[in-house]
């Protein structure tokens, strides 16, 4: 079996156990590289689709992503090619990335998270997550899903209520032009213009559920508006004025935690291994759980024990800082440098990795603690 691999999945050696594994750069990626190859391994730089796999014989796709619209699913359908994504696998990385923004607009803004109203948008693998943690610690949530809201009912609001009551708005909802509730350009210049006075929009999410160059103008006009925006339009080719105007601009990395990376190779493994009726040749190797024993006592507040907890783990200020060096020089340099700083992503943990020790804490702190989905 051949089995053509992007060269950023780790641990690709499990699958060379099963067949003859070729490693290529994602984006590069095309019918030719793409040759007699019966697997094929992907991120979300990879476009698959009709000009892709037209002729080819390619039999199963796996992508070790959340996102998938980069696959043309019912182009894989339609020719019967099995497919697989990896469905939360770095959910709490963005949820980490999240908490890490929030804390430092906070710091610059001199506001306390606990009187801000929060909007989630999309309250899936990522955006349910976040909710938890945020409701977790106390503050206040409002959650826009119209598919759940449809299919479950629940409490939700819709998006114009969102935008109306909250001055913090999360976007997590797929990239999709399709079907009853598309997310293509969902924050278009009418919906930014409700935005209240000093609000923050947050994307982690896919860069056009914005409509990127309504949010270059808007923020040009509206400099009390703080945007942190992960995911761009175009990339990796991205708008640098865009970036230039956003509070945190970050390379596509809100996921990237060691851990998340792990479990989507994990996640694909397995399916790959369920598709061909093949037993798993090894288990995935995770590293350790403990990342790092901090001591907390009674006089430690609760927003000092955030801030630190959170930091220990993630601080979204050195992506940010990597992030705009790229931006500099001619297209073809900054799509280069996007890719780079994203390759070369050092290693990140989760927060829930942190071992926590309490000396006679607050019913607060525990609480708070707790949130964050630390077990102490
Ligand atoms: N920046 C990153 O590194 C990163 C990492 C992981 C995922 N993502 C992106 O985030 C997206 C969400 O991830 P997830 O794991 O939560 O996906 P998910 O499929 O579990 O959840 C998405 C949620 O959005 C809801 N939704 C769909 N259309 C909506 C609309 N018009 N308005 C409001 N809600 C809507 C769905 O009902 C669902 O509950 C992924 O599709 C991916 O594109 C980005
Ligand atoms: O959808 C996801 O899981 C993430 O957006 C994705 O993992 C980003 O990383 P990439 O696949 O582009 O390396």
């Amino acid at each position: 079996m051949q089995i053509l691999a992007d060269e950023n999945i780790p641990m690709l050696e499990v699958f060379a156990r099963h067949g003859q594994l070729r490693r290529v750069a994602g984006r590069s990626l095309d019918r030719a590289v793409l040759g007699d190859a019966d697997v094929l391994l992907v991120r979300s730089v990879t476009q698959v689709d009709q000009a892709l796999l037209a002729g080819s014989q390619v039999k199963f796709v796996g992508t070790c992503t959340i996102g998938t619209d980069h696959l043309d699913v019912d182009y894989l359908r339609q020719e019967n090619i099995g497919w697989a994504s990896a469905p939360g696998c770095n959910a709490r990385g963005v949820v980490d990335y999240i908490l890490g923004a929030l804390l430092t607009l906070a710091e610059r803004d001199g506001v306390e998270l606990a009187q801000r109203c929060f909007g989630v948008v999309g309250a899936g693998q990522v955006g349910e997550r976040l909710v938890q943690v945020l409701r977790g610690l106390g503050w206040q949530v409002l959650v826009c899903d119209p598919p759940r809201q449809q299919a479950e009912g629940g409490d939700y609001v819709d998006l114009a209520t969102l935008l109306q009551r909250c001055d913090v708005i999360s976007l997590h909802t797929p990239l999709t032009q399709q079907g009853e509730h598309p997310t293509q350009h969902l924050m278009g210049a009418a919906q930014l213009q409700v935005l209240q006075q000093g609000s923050w929009l947050l994307n982690a999410s896919r860069g056009a559920v914005i409509d990127n160059q309504a949010l270059k103008h808007f923020l040009q006009q509206r400099p009390d508006v703080r945007a942190v925006l992960d995911v761009w339009e175009g990339e990796p080719l991205v708008d640098v004025e865009l970036a230039q105007r956003c509070d945190i601009a970050t390379a596509h990395i809100a996921g990237y935690s060691l851990d998340g990376k792990i479990r989507g190779t994990e996640q694909i493994y397995q399916a790959f291994c369920e598709y061909f009726s093949t037993p798993p040749q090894t288990a995935m190797c995770f590293p350790e759980q403990t990342l790092q024993a901090l001591l907390f006592s009674g006089d430690t507040s609760v927003a000092e024990a955030l801030a630190v907890l959170c930091r220990a783990v993630y601080d979204p200020r050195a992506d940010d800082a990597a992030f705009r060096l790229s931006l500099q020089g001619d297209a073809q340099m900054r799509r280069a440098a996007f890719d780079l700083v994203r390759k070369n992503y050092p290693v990140r943990r989760e927060i829930p990795d942190l071992q926590v020790q309490l000396s006679q804490p607050t019913a607060a702190l525990r609480q708070m603690i707790a949130a964050l989905g630390i077990v102490f």
